[in-house]
């Protein structure tokens, strides 16, 4: 088209965040922690064991800090222009689209076809997506569900390009009251649509009642007698685009899939299925992009495609070698912030330097290069070397390193060379499709090793991440106003503990693979300080010296000693703790944050690094043992009720939290909330030790000082595990229960004891 002079303006842009002054910032803490480091080596304290402790956890700190400062050196992110794009690129690339669920009970299906409808609707070509749920609990009711969500997506999809609605996800927008009463036609619609949405819901509460309505049809026979970790490949054409007139032509493709599962097979969780997508897909509709979507992540804003597009599709050499562009996971009901805040700060960071890391949602890939092309196999022009050629095109190592299936080496080889041959008809397909879901099709293949998503850990998003990096691509960060994609998280307490227990312990486990970040120093083309990156993922590993820290001054005022420097050296220490206290809350108050939720988030990462964190080196050590195996277990995900809710605004949170129980931190009497329960009562014990004057006498002149830095250590420390303190008081699942309560009460007499005693 006319539009493309070398004059026109680009498709994205990369915004610098670079600030001298937080550079200064970081280096001066960084400073103060290498003269703590300094000062404790010269002026060995008489209580050497505790000098040695904090000695040791302070230099982990500081490694900690200079990760950091490396990594938000130079911050960045990418800005599309999906306006310029519609001007000049008039035949777009189409896009496919995976969503993967495991589980209908913890991921109940109306939030999964929620997601779908969110992405069936999207802002583009409807016969250029296609939408592919891969569902590893092989349940009839999620097939159902989608069945009935294709039928409604009729109404859906054409009613969201009429009137360009905002949140394509039905059970948010209808959470927004219906605001537009002078437009009579509009009305009606929203009122017809809303009933329809309704009945949805309705069809599959009964049907997840009494699934034995469902064994009747026909169409279910696939599922009958089957186990979620034992069955073969379903692959059911949900709804086929096949043009058509109307508005049956605005909605996408639709398949479902599970593949087959037995119980000897390890099937490498998400990682497994996505593979399984990214064949189904190439197979059906060989789209050169790729969405990837959890099943709790709906799309926020329509034009996401596009956006993402304008990364791939400007004529750089910068952005031809862009493998995927990232977006950031956001959440609609998260009641804490330091998610948001950290990746605000750590995920522009790295995308400064080689690229965002894969976060395993809200993510667009390359085709060719998730079946393993580096950006020296290409042209200038996007086109495979000659090299590439012989090496990825030979249809006998095509099959030894892709899988036997003709089919699938034919849409390698169409994708490899930018070919896009879409069936006719994607039913078509379904045998070939069958044949690539087997389970021991990826057997002595390159499948999880160089080829799709990598296997080896049950964070297949970091590890995947590395490989890409490691070839030497580049990836993009875009994070617009307007939330991308908007996802749910788990609730307070347990379930984000074990969720970051998981992400912990995936990220020791991506060390003792052969994508480690540590492997290859001269061979990879990973940049250095992306690497460091890819340190940051072991920040798991800082729950040591997190639990040791938060035990000494505790054990300072039992046993009379001090950790603390004397004079003023101890300003050292106050002006640390000040200026990183500062400088966070700034942080939060600069994204638009309270002081209080930077206070939880403060609480809430002291509380995940000593138990999260904590039982992920357990986890490691007992996998390295042999003994267990590191499992994915499943998020438990809740999407609230679009018809009991009135005057509701998803854009403010504060609202929905009318209950003050909202974010209120659980209990129960899982082993994970020991730990933090044994630090409250310690360092309880610590004060009242102190302030009862049982301290020995002589610890003046051993060096032990005042007490009264201790002292302040202990009241921090409390105040940090503030949710364990009053769990100590409330009732119910907000209480800590007696079982967990008497483990501490035991491991911290035991502590106590061994303090007073020693
Ligand atoms: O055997 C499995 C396990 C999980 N999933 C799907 O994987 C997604 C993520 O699982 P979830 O339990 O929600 O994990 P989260 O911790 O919330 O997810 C984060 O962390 C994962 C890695 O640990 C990444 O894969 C995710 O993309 C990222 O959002 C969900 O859609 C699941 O249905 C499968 O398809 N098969
Ligand atoms: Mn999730």
């Amino acid at each position: 088209m006319a539009g493309l002079k070398s004059s026109s303006p680009p498709l994205c842009e990369r915004i610098s965040h670079k600030s001298y002054f937080l550079r200064a910032v970081d280096l001066t803490i960084l400073g103060l922690l290498f003269s703590l480091l300094l000062y404790r080596v010269l002026h060995r304290s008489p209580n050497e064991n505790v000098w040695l402790v904090a000695l040791i956890c302070e230099s982990l700190f500081s490694l900690t800090w200079l990760t950091c400062t490396c990594i938000k050196w130079s911050p960045a992110e990418d800005k599309a222009y999906p306006n310029r794009l519609d001007e000049r690129i008039q035949n777009l690339p189409s896009v496919d689209i995976f969503v993967p669920t495991a589980d209908p009970v913890k991921e109940p299906p109306i939030m999964v076809v929620n997601t779908v409808l969110s992405l069936l609707a999207l802002n583009y070509p409807a016969n250029k997506l296609a939408c592919y749920v891969s569902d590893d609990g092989c349940s009839p009711l999620t097939y159902f569900t989608l069945k009935e969500a294709s039928r409604f997506a009729k109404i859906w999809v054409p009613f969201c390009k009429k009137y360009n609605v905002g949140v394509r996800a039905p059970f948010r927008y209808f959470l927004n009251p219906f605001d537009a009463v002078n437009d009579s036609e509009f009305s009606k619609d929203w009122e017809m649509t809303k009933r329809e949405y309704e009945k949805l819901c309705r069809k599959v509460e009964d049907a997840s009642g009494n699934s034995h309505c469902l064994d009747a049809d026909n169409d279910f026979k696939a599922f009958s007698n089957r186990k979620p970790n034992d069955h073969s490949t379903i692959v059911k054409v949900v709804w086929e685009n096949k043009g058509g007139v109307g508005d049956e032509r605005e909605v996408p493709h639709l398949v479902y899939i599970s593949r087959e599962k037995r119980p000897n097979y390890f099937h490498h969780y998400k990682s497994g299925a996505m593979n399984f997508l990214i064949r189904v897909s190439g197979l059906m509709t060989n789209a050169p992009y790729m969405l990837n979507v959890d099943c709790d992540m709906h799309v926020n804003d329509p034009d996401v495609v596009r956006q993402a597009l304008c990364m791939f599709l400007q004529k750089s050499k910068n952005s031809s070698h862009c493998a995927f562009v990232q977006y950031p996971q956001e959440f609609y009901d998260s009641i804490t912030d330091e998610f948001t805040v950290l990746q605000s700060i750590m995920g522009r960071g790295v995308a400064g330097i080689q690229g965002p890391i894969y976060v395993g949602t809200g993510c667009f890939h390359t085709r060719r290069v998730m079946y393993g092309l580096s950006p020296g196999d290409l042209e200038d022009d996007g086109s495979l070397s000659l090299v590439a050629r012989r090496e990825f095109l030979d249809e006998d190592s095509l099959e030894r390193k892709y899988g036997s299936s003709k089919e699938m080496v034919k849409s390698m080889v169409d994708a490899l060379q930018r070919k896009s041959n879409p069936q006719n008809t994607i039913t078509n397909s379904i045998e070939a499709a069958h044949e690539v879901g087997h389970c021991h099709y990826e057997f002595q293949t390159n499948w999880g090793e160089t080829v799709g998503y990598l296997y080896g850990s049950v964070s297949e998003d970091i590890i995947t991440s590395i490989g890409i990096h490691s070839r030497g691509w580049t990836s993009s960060y875009i994070c617009p106003d307007q939330p991308a994609f908007l996802g749910s998280t788990p609730s307070v307490g347990l379930e984000t503990i074990v969720q970051q227990r998981r992400w912990g312990t995936a990220g020791i486990e991506v060390l003792f693979t052969r994508h480690s970040p540590l492997a290859g120093m001269f061979r990879r083309k990973i940049r250095f300080r992306q690497r460091i990156g890819y340190f940051w993922v072991l920040m798991s590993l800082r729950s040591i010296p997190e639990l040791f820290y938060c035990f000494l001054p505790a054990y300072c005022l039992l046993h009379s000693s001090t950790i603390f420097p004397k004079g003023p050296c101890l300003g050292i220490i106050v002006t640390l703790v000040g200026m990183h206290c500062i400088y966070s809350l700034w942080q939060f108050k600069y994204l638009g944050f309270s002081v209080k939720s930077w206070f939880v988030a403060q609480s809430h990462w002291r509380i995940i690094a000593t138990s999260g964190w904590l039982f992920s080196i357990y986890d490691i050590i007992f996998k390295l043992l042999g003994i267990s195996k590191v499992e994915h277990r499943i998020a438990k995900k809740t999407i609230p009720e679009t018809t009991s809710v009135s005057g509701y605004e998803p854009s403010q949170k504060e609202n929905d939290s009318e209950s003050s129980d909202v974010g209120k931190f659980e209990f129960d009497s899982s082993c994970h909330f020991v730990p933090g329960t044994v630090i409250m009562l310690v360092n309880l014990a610590g004060l009242v030790w102190y302030l009862m004057g049982l301290q020995r006498s002589s610890c003046s002149h051993e060096g032990g000082g005042s007490g009264v830095g201790e002292t302040c250590g202990c009241i921090l420390v409390l105040m940090l595990f503030y949710p364990f303190l009053k769990g100590l008081f409330e009732k119910g699942k907000y209480g800590i229960p007696l079982s967990t309560l008497s483990k501490a009460a035991f491991l911290a007499l035991f502590f106590v004891g061994f303090s007073v005693r020693n």
